[in-house]
């Protein structure tokens, strides 16, 4: 249920440096309302940085910001009711039980979630009574997904909300973060999780150093970077190199230690005839692998790093 064109988010070349640190180096983009919009990029890329001045809890050197129409640095106050915001390493009162805090939390907000529906959307209704200091690393991460959830917010900002979660727990979130969408929600999160993004996100703004390195749906980003399909085939004696490049809709041939990648603009065409070179050279092609580019490949494209390093 998008709400098109209404622009929930605007910024305009925003800056902010720490000392001789350029965290964010002159960034622009826009999010539209019922938009999930991802910022995704490595450790240090400045995605923090921008989502606490987004909320007002960080001023900034430069550039203009407006959430839901304010400027966050000018009219903190009156941004804050509007919206719900999971931060990395809050500090949680130990002593509090979990629907305690969420109640607290609640308390902020003109309409909130009920406490309870919004502790039963993280999956921890089981844990309700439990203490914040008897809970794991990853329920707190939860309950911090809950106080930003129970704000029924306009926008729900979640700064890297799946990290630390096993891999039950964060698929677990995804479906919270996509039924929040189906709602209609904007929620705007940061992540160096590529699956999750690709995932997740309407749009994603890929960033480093600062800087938004590219922009656009998962989709139109591997297309834009990446026409070919890559096929993966085991390495014998058929897959001699020279031949393989002259296979119809090859681009690029890419030889490893036990298996040769080809890039194929038309992977249909491509298949068909490398049936017919194997037929003729009596041999059988039972192990191909069709890959499609992910983000990670984007990023590695476009950065030459893989995210992760
Ligand atoms: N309060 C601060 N004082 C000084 N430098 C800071 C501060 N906060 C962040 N930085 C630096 O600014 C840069 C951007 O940090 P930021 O936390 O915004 O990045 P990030 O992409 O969110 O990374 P992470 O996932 O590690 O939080 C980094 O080089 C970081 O060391």
């Amino acid at each position: 249920m998008k709400n098109s064109n209404q622009l929930v988010i605007e910024v305009n070349n925003l800056s902010k440096s720490y000392g001789q640190v350029k965290a964010v180096n002159g960034i622009s983009f826009q999010v539209q309302a019922g938009e999930v919009f991802g910022m995704l990029g490595p450790n240090g890329a400045g995605k923090t940085t921008t989502m606490e001045i987004l909320i007002g809890l960080r001023s900034r050197d430069g550039g203009e910001v407006k959430v839901l129409g304010i400027d966050p640095e000018t009219e903190p106050n009156r941004l804050k009711n509007q919206i719900g915001v999971q931060l990395q390493n809050v500090f949680l009162f130990e002593r509090l039980k979990v629907y305690e805090i969420i109640e607290l939390f609640a308390s902020f907000y003109p309409r909130p979630l009920p406490v309870e529906e919004a502790i039963t959307l993280v999956g921890l209704y089981e844990k309700r009574n439990a203490l914040l200091k008897e809970l794991s690393g990853g329920q707190l991460q939860r309950v911090s997904v809950a106080m930003a959830l129970v704000s029924n917010g306009k926008i729900i900002f979640l700064d890297e909300p799946t990290t630390g979660l096993d891999p039950q727990s964060r698929r677990q979130l995804w479906d919270v973060i996509l039924s929040l969408k189906n709602a209609g929600k904007t929620v705007f999160l940061t992540t160096h999780f590529m699956d999750e993004a690709q995932k997740l996100c309407d749009r994603v703004a890929i960033v480093d150093h600062g800087q938004i390195i590219a922009l656009g749906s998962p989709q139109e980003l591997i297309e834009g970077n990446f026409q070919e399909t890559a096929l993966e085939l085991a390495r014998t004696a058929f897959t001699e190199r020279k031949s393989l490049a002259d296979v119809p809709g090859v681009k690029r041939v890419q030889v490893s230690e036990d298996s040769v990648t080809l890039y194929s603009t038309d992977i249909a065409l491509t298949i068909s005839e490398l049936m017919v070179l194997a037929s003729k050279a009596g041999v059988s092609l039972d192990n191909i692998r069709i890959r499609q580019a992910t983000l990670e490949d984007v990023f590695l494209k476009l950065t030459g790093r893989s995210i992760r390093e």
